[in-house]
């Protein structure tokens, strides 16, 4: 999985012609999961199963585990739901990449609905930064007309801010703005 997200990563770092040294924060980063389960629920319309947020990570990678969907991402304010492909990831942008590349790649607002019959099942990887890295707009994306957008901060109390908050839509990602 980290190999996996540094390659991609890479790539979308090379396709800002973003400078090689800046990236040095994605190598070796902090790697954490989470695995969800959705019990069916017979009135699914009246509960939510993850509420609406964007990952704080860098990249995520996503499995959905069984053949049943649930995940929405929020396009143009509209959800849209994402099918489940067998032995296929999503990979989706979090708030460090839109930090580091200073709102020029989105983090993604999703949320998970449960289902009426059938339970769910899904790991998500956040693939983030070196511990003793900081999040903020990499220099290769500052310029006087585009000024930093993030305020530049440690990786730990970066951390620290997402576990004291709620998930909460784009609102972590708000707060770092300058
Ligand atoms: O269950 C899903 O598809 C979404 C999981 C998710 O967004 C998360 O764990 O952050
Ligand atoms: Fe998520």
């Amino acid at each position: 999985m980290k190999r996996l997200s540094m390659t991609i990563v890479e790539y979308m770092g090379k396709a800002l012609k973003m400078d090689e040294k800046e990236m040095i924060i994605f190598e070796d980063g902090r790697q954490s999961i989470r695995i969800n389960y959705y019990p069916p629920c017979p009135q699914p319309e009246k509960v939510i199963g993850l509420t609406p947020h964007s990952d704080a990570s860098g990249l995520t990678i996503l499995l959905q585990l069984n053949d049943v969907q649930g995940l929405q991402v929020r396009k143009d304010g509209m959800w849209v739901p994402v099918k489940p492909l067998p032995n296929a990831f999503i990979v989706n942008i979090g708030d460090i990449l839109e930090i580091v590349t200073n709102g020029i790649y989105r983090s993604i607002e999703h949320r998970a609905i449960v289902n009426s019959a059938k339970e769910r099942l899904s790991i998500a990887t956040f693939c983030t930064i070196r511990h003793n890295g900081k999040v903020g707009p990499a220099p290769s994306f500052i310029t006087e007309e585009t000024p930093a957008q993030f305020k530049t901060i440690g990786f730990e109390e970066y951390v620290r801010n997402v576990f004291l908050r709620k998930l909460d839509g784009k609102s972590y990602l708000d707060a770092m703005r300058t």
